[in-house]
């Protein structure tokens, strides 16, 4: 394949008008001949740029609302031709067939349409097909044709231009020709992927996915695996949409765990108080209420204060200055919030090593949305988990039923255990969880490891008794026997959460009967695996 080849002819059409009069002004400049669609040509014109219609090009007008402008052997000729091939060149020659050396597209906003809620048949007029044909025909043809889809390329492109005098490399138009194929496959996985939602489909027979690079990453989860975050496009608040205010690039895992803490604390609704969660490695080693954002901290933190040492930190409120003082008694990786008020800012300035990322808002947790998890030779397609539980939905299934507060402990703890790896057992008391017992593969040890560690807690708070007594306990899935239940209650639990439906349901209820307990049945499982 030839290395360097000039550029002479340019064709753009695009619908974002971001740079393009800079850009074209340069190529003309560089006196680069143009053709362009309708509204890209008249914004050059109005520019003072001399432009050819496409349609002069064609000898067709545009037509149907735009639906064929550039789909003519005038323009697919010219991206198309190999220009060392005499057969091709005595095709062009015959029927009057310019080279384009440059194609310069992007699409309709098709992904932004269908985020604003547009209806289907604005979401059909979106769907640009004249675009892609092109992008994807120049992009064949990079053996002599320079295909631009991102105005973020615009300046490299004449930086090219410069330093090969007017000529493009090989190896500059191979880049140019993957960033192409990647935005047409983005662009079509957007389209299927709506379509499948349009039309219900949960299992279309093929699923495209796409993401655009937010950041190269030093490494994955551990140095020895490279690694890359990319972006959705959607616009749920969290991680990947957030602002970063300071602070070195977010790692691999800091972006996994800075995930699991905001998804978490987005189930606690601000005008239900503040509410934080402090998580490590993926898993809440804290979560609380509080009258203030900071008792909220402060109270998560004793949940766990050794764990939470180098943890990722979310609120569902403003960082206030107060809070920011707290968090920083401590070192901490992440701290996430739906914003962040100057003084808080400032306090959070004198740590180096903190990030303070905000968000626009809290994530939406009834939204519906997918999840993928990757296993060899394929992957794993779920609805998010957005199960909700209202207390009508509770049944009661022991002697004893819950009283008040303990109905708002196990509510509180059942929206955490959602977020808790399997198997999940939380402990709840005054709404701030005081024992955490995450991803064991016995329910029973989890019961154990939670109240331990919340017995080691009150040595380290100089209390009589762990925080254990006297507080309510969330399961992610049912108890298979009555062990977990007595563990439990020897802590000191006073009531259960629970999915119910196990073979052994009698034994466990007539176990909770027994040892006092009062014990409600959700109907819904929350496994996390
Ligand atoms: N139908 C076609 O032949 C066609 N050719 C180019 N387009 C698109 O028209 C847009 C630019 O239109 P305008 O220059 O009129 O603003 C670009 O996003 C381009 O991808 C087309 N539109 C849709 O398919």
């Amino acid at each position: 394949m030839t290395d360097l080849v000039p550029l002479k002819r340019a064709l753009i059409s695009v619908s974002d008008k971001t740079g393009l009069i800079d850009l074209a002004k340069a190529l003309a400049a560089r006196k680069v001949e143009l053709v362009s669609t309708g509204g890209t040509a008249r914004a050059l014109r109005e520019a003072g740029l001399a432009v050819q219609d496409v349609s002069d090009l064609t000898g067709f007008p545009e037509m149907m609302d735009g639906r064929v402008k550039t789909l003519h052997p005038m323009v697919h000729g010219g991206l198309l031709a190999l220009r060392d091939n005499e057969e091709h060149l005595g095709s062009m020659t015959a029927h009057g067939i310019k080279a384009i050396d440059l194609l310069v597209v992007n699409l309709y906003p098709f992904e932004d349409t269908v985020a604003r809620g547009a209806d289907y048949a604005e979401a059909v007029e979106n769907i640009d097909i004249g675009g892609p044909a092109m992008i994807r025909a120049a992009a064949k043809n990079h053996g002599f044709v320079s295909v631009v889809t991102d105005p973020e390329d615009y300046i490299p492109l004449l930086s090219e231009l410069d330093a090969q005098e007017g000529r493009t490399r090989l190896s500059f138009r191979q880049t140019l020709a993957q960033r192409a194929y990647a935005r047409t496959a983005a662009y079509d996985a957007a389209v299927s992927t709506w379509m499948a939602g349009a039309i219900n489909d949960p299992a279309p027979r093929r699923r495209a996915f796409a993401g655009t690079l937010a950041q190269t990453l030093r490494y994955g989860e551990n140095p020895h695996q490279s690694a890359a975050f990319y972006r959705d496009g959607s616009d749920r608040p969290g991680v990947a949409t957030a602002t970063q205010h300071q602070g070195k690039d977010l790692s691999y895992n800091n972006i996994n765990d800075t995930d699991a803490a905001f998804e978490l604390v987005s189930e606690f609704l601000p005008a239900d108080g503040p509410a934080c969660a402090i998580i490590k490695h993926a898993n809440p080693c804290g979560v609380a209420r509080g009258a203030t954002l900071a008792e909220a901290y402060n109270r998560a933190y004793d949940c766990d204060r050794i764990s939470a040492f180098g943890g990722i930190i979310a609120l569902n409120t403003r960082l206030d200055l107060d809070t920011a003082k707290a968090i920083t008694g401590i070192f901490t990786e992440v701290v996430i919030a739906p914003g962040a008020d100057d003084d808080a800012i400032a306090h959070f300035a004198t740590k180096k090593n903190l990030r303070l990322l905000t968000t626009k808002g809290l994530a939406n947790t009834a939204a519906a949305g997918l999840t993928f998890k990757q296993v060899s030779g394929g992957f794993l397609v779920q609805d998010r988990d957005n199960g909700m539980i209202e207390p009508d939905d509770l049944r009661v299934v022991t002697k004893r039923a819950p009283s008040a507060a303990e109905l708002a402990d196990m509510l509180f703890a059942w929206r955490i255990a959602k977020h808790v790896k399997s198997n999940a057992i939380i402990y709840v008391k005054d709404q701030a969880t005081v024992g955490v017992g995450a991803g064991q593969m016995s329910r029973v040890d989890s019961t154990r490891i939670a109240a331990r560690k919340s017995q080691d807690m009150a040595e380290v708070l100089g209390l009589d008794a762990p925080l254990t007594q006297g507080s309510v306990v969330a399961s992610d899935a049912f108890f298979p026997f009555a062990d977990g239940l007595l563990t439990a209650a020897e802590a000191g639990a006073t009531a259960l959460i629970q999915p119910g439906g196990s073979m052994r349901d009698d034994e466990v209820i007539a176990a909770a009967d027994a040892a006092g307990l009062a014990m409600v049945f959700t109907g819904q499982r929350h496994f996390r695996h």
